[in-house]
């Protein structure tokens, strides 16, 4: 079974550091359809919950997990997710896989391996049974895959009602919505993916934006080399749509944390006499981006920087600036879960610091009337509103413009900006918030 040998290659790399959508990308190319699924859905179900597979299979061990050989760590990892999460799958084939993968590099390992996924089968999903019926906080934290502190601080923040949602919420399997661009309609985009086999239909909030049950189109399907869609979540557009929106009569837009572009690319899309100013700290972002903006042939009304935003001078004094700041990216974590793991209250602090700097320097650049649209896709008040209060205290002269976000799920910040709730696959959790220096 190719799909299971990929996903403990894919795991060993994401154990090295690597993005598990870039190990994904790197090790799928050889892989069937059906194969890359169950690869994709081993890897995915292991880390969204990986605390929690640890814990069952420890209870299960003879001996400290930690001791185990990395390859035979993975393998009850990814085996134990594969069991408990994967329906549809025959278990005996899968634990049959992993057995077959570990006699190849480490065969005193087999009987063990063999017999802990068996007792996983057998007896693992008891322990999940058990934790579902406990109000205990830790012990959510543990069925949902948060690291304690996250669930404390959330729990917190939201309540617990709210909260619990929350958590459910980080592994909910995120589907693809994408973007359109002008030069195409709804209703042909979606007869031209039919025809290539993708089922897609409009989303209820945008008219330019399209939703399918896939986890990821890959670039060569039909039109996205000539530009006609790009993959972005529902909240990512509903983010740089209220640039497009703020920008009518405007000229000079500067999009100080362009990454790849995404909402860049947006926003110059939607609209016609726009300049975009974009910069970003990578080059090799600076570099995506400006390929991102030739595949939309925008790329001319744009100027691209590489370097710090706390630094860099623009051309021009921008009219708005669109802050989209590097941040814990836990509104996102369903679609990146090593996020969490990686994530400490020490790093969280460091984003927050650089949030508050990034959005003074975004208010010093502005002439009065000018706007700011600062947004994150974290849940954590500390990158949120802790940081938008904090900035406003020093800037008197700067007042927060109110959101009509009509039916879309926005949620009002404790006491500034909006939320955008992760309700479904198509959402992720962002942050916004609006600010005019008057
Ligand atoms: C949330 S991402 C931006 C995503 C982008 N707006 C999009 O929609 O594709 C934040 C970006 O900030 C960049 N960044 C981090 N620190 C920075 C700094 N001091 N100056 C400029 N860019 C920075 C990161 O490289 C990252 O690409």
């Amino acid at each position: 079974m190719k799909g299971v040998e990929a996903a403990l290659a894919i795991w060993e790399e994401s154990r090295r550091g690597m993005f598990l959508s870039q190990a994904l990308r790197n090790y799928s190319t050889d892989l069937s359809e059906g194969e890359r699924r169950l690869a994709s859905t081993l890897v995915y179900s292991a880390m969204r919950r990986y605390s929690l597979w640890v814990d069952i299979i420890k209870s299960f061990l003879h001996r400290p997990f930690e001791s185990l050989f990395p390859l035979t760590g993975d393998a009850l990892i990814l085996g134990c997710a594969g069991l408990l999460e994967i329906k549809h799958f025959f278990p005996q084939a899968l634990v049959n896989a992993f057995v077959e993968a570990v006699k190849k590099k480490r065969p005193n390992d087999v009987g063990l391996v063999n017999a802990v996924l068996r007792r996983v089968l057998a007896d693992g999903g008891r322990r999940i049974e058990e934790l579902k019926s406990s109000q205990n906080l830790l012990d959510q934290a543990l069925l949902w895959g948060l690291p304690p502190w996250v669930a404390r601080r959330w729990a917190e923040t939201w309540g617990q009602e709210l909260a619990k949602k929350l958590f459910v919420s980080q592994v909910v399997k995120p589907y693809l919505s994408f973007r359109l661009s002008p030069d195409i309609s709804a209703e042909e985009m979606v007869s031209r993916l039919l025809k290539v086999g993708i089922r897609s239909w409009p989303s209820p909030y945008f008219s330019y934006v399209l939703r399918s049950a896939s986890f990821g189109l890959p670039p060569s399907i039909v039109g996205y080399d000539e530009g006609l869609w790009t993959p972005q979540t529902e909240s990512s557009v509903f983010i740089s749509e209220q640039a497009v929106l703020l920008s009518a009569g405007k000229r000079l837009i500067l999009d100080m944390c362009a990454g790849r572009g995404i909402k860049t690319g947006h926003i110059l899309e939607r609209t016609q006499n726009t300049i975009v100013e974009a910069w970003d700290i990578s080059k090799n972002k600076v570099n995506a981006g400006r390929r991102e903006l030739k595949r939309l042939s925008v790329l001319e009304r744009s100027i691209w920087k590489a370097g710090d935003s706390l630094s860099l001078v623009p051309d021009a004094i921008p009219d708005l600036v669109l802050l989209d700041a590097p941040c814990s990216g836990s509104g996102t974590w369903n679609r990146h879960p090593e996020g969490k793991w990686k994530l400490s209250s020490g790093k969280l602090a460091g984003y927050s610091r650089l949030q508050k700097d990034l959005l003074k320097r975004a208010i010093d650049l502005l002439a009065s009337g000018g706007i700011v649209v600062y947004s994150t896709c974290s849940m954590f008040r500390e990158e949120n509103e802790m940081v938008v209060g904090e900035v406003l205290c020093s800037a008197p002269e700067v007042i927060e413009i109110e959101i009509d976000g009509k039916s879309f799920p926005l949620q009002r910040g404790r006491p500034f900006g909006y939320y955008i709730w992760p309700s479904s696959p198509w959402m992720d959790g962002f942050f916004l918030c609006i600010l005019m220096k008057r």
